[in-house]
């Protein structure tokens, strides 16, 4: 007689907590989803006896790797890689690879878990994986960069292929490091094929995957708010980070019209009563990805724009928002400022910004809230298209590929308000991106057996 897995959520949660001390991260990620699934499966016995959830939330695999290479004073460095290939039920592992001092197991666990959902939920053939290294490229020369990127793919190559597993960029992986991982790959395999995406549009990239992340966001934010009768036009919008994901959301918000207010690092947020327009977000651009600058410089170049060392954006009033720099970057006191304050709607550019104590509070709220594995799956969902255009050895243009986003993103939308609509005009987005993901992982899963 099968065993089944038909324990209660505690129960569940005690044994993720037990087989991963310490990993809170992760932690944090499976409960946010498992609530909705216990919910959603108490029914459906099948999923319970083939143990579906806590499959999931077990990586197919962890590798972790020494990476060694040598600074430009000849000093040899050492940190550690490591790639997570969380699920490949539907499709080959895809998720970015993130240079940051935090990076951990923990983290890329987190990340990977989370891809997997938001991979299903683009209704392209993808699993989930995530991969990085406690490296950190801010201060360090382009050949170092380079040295680094070399080492960490001459062992990551073996471990992904076009069909197995294909990384991407995040924090701290841009165009730049592609590049350079790119190049080794190429080199160590004689093989030229789509094994990365995110590559410049030379050499295989696609047109629109810089601007997808940001630019989805804000498109999942203006269905989120269409569905409810309204629009981003004239409104004033909080944002933070200063990365690709933040760059590209302003950029969007302001050609629909919204007047976007703050941006952020690390060091601390910008001020901008009057607005950030376009010349402004090219010039913080340039200022991040060519001089590799802090924001704080943006208050010294344009007059009425304040600095605030050490701080976070959600407590300047506004009325949409959109965090895009990191993981728990906006806590449950910050997210009742924010309620406080009218905000309406938050789009998550970043993966898992809000604490599990802030979505409560955006729940009980009931603003609009769309969760990370939704409204960001644009980027992920253009790499899609990346790897269809290598692999077909074709190119689309960049109005083709901004409808192809436009619709992939209307998709995720409708697909959170099938799962996630309450009835009473309400939409829990976290509970329809939750189960609208989870269920056709599952049903691959089932269709395979015991594997
Ligand atoms: N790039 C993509 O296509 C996708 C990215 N995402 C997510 O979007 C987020 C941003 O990624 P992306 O824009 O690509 O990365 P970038 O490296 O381009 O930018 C990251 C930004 O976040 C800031 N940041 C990083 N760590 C922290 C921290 N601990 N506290 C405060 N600020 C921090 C950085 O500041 P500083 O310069 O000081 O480090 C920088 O402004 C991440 O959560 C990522 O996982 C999600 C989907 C796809
Ligand atoms: O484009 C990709 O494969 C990576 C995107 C990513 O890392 C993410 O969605 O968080």
């Amino acid at each position: 007689m099968a065993v089944s897995d038909h324990v209660d959520l505690e129960t569940f949660m005690a044994g993720v907590q037990k087989r991963n001390p310490g990993q809170t991260e992760f932690i944090q990620a499976v409960q946010e989803v498992a609530q909705d699934i216990f919910d959603f499966i108490d029914d459906k016995e099948e999923y319970h006896e083939a143990q579906i959830l806590r499959r999931i939330a077990e990586p197919d695999r962890v590798v972790s790797f020494r990476v060694c290479w040598e600074d430009d004073n000849h000093n040899i460095r050492v940190q550690r890689g490591w790639r997570v290939q969380n699920n490949n039920a539907i499709g080959p592992y895809k998720g970015g690879i993130r240079f940051h001092p935090s990076v951990t197991e923990s983290v890329l666990k987190f990340l990977a878990f989370e891809q997997t959902f938001k991979n299903s939920l683009t209704g392209l053939p993808m699993g989930g994986g995530k991969g990085g290294a406690n490296f950190n490229p801010r201060g360090k020369s382009d050949s170092e960069v380079m040295r680094f990127c070399q080492s960490f793919m001459t062992e990551l190559y073996r471990h992904i292929g076009p069909d197995t597993d294909v990384p991407a960029g995040d924090i701290g992986v841009g165009a730049r490091e592609i590049g350079y991982m790119f190049g080794q790959y190429k080199r160590i395999t004689n093989r030229w094929e789509g094994v990365l995406t995110g590559k410049g549009v030379e050499y295989g990239g696609s047109q629109m995957r810089p601007e997808a992340t940001g630019y989805g966001a804000v498109y999942f934010l203006q269905d989120m708010l269409n569905h409810a009768g309204e629009d981003v036009e004239g409104r004033t919008v909080i944002i933070s980070g200063s990365g690709n994901v933040a760059t590209h959301a302003a950029e969007r918000v302001t050609q629909l019209g919204g007047k976007v207010l703050t941006l952020s690092d690390s060091g601390g947020f910008i001020h901008d009563p009057e607005g950030i327009d376009q010349e402004k977000i090219d010039w913080v651009k340039h200022l991040k990805t060519v001089k590799r600058g802090r924001i704080s410089e943006y208050a010294e170049e344009f007059s009425g724009a304040s600095y605030h060392e050490g701080e976070r954006p959600w407590g300047v009033e506004a009325d949409l928002a959109l965090p895009c720099a990191t993981q728990n970057e906006l806590s449950g006191d910050e997210a009742k400022t924010m309620v406080d304050n009218g905000i309406r709607a938050v789009s998550e550019g970043a993966n898992m910004p809000t604490t599990l104590e802030g979505v409560r509070v955006f729940h009980d709220a009931k603003i609009l809230y769309g969760p990370g594995k939704a409204a960001n799956a644009g980027g992920v969902a253009v790499s899609g298209l990346e790897m269809s255009q290598n692999a077909e050895r074709i190119s689309w243009n960049h109005e083709r590929l901004g409808q192809m986003l436009n619709e992939l993103m209307e998709g995720i939308h409708a697909k959170c308000v099938e799962y996630g609509d309450q009835g009473d005009g309400y939409v829990d987005y976290v509970k329809g991106a939750n189960i609208a993901g989870f269920k056709k992982v599952a049903d691959a899963m089932l269709a395979y057996g015991v594997v």
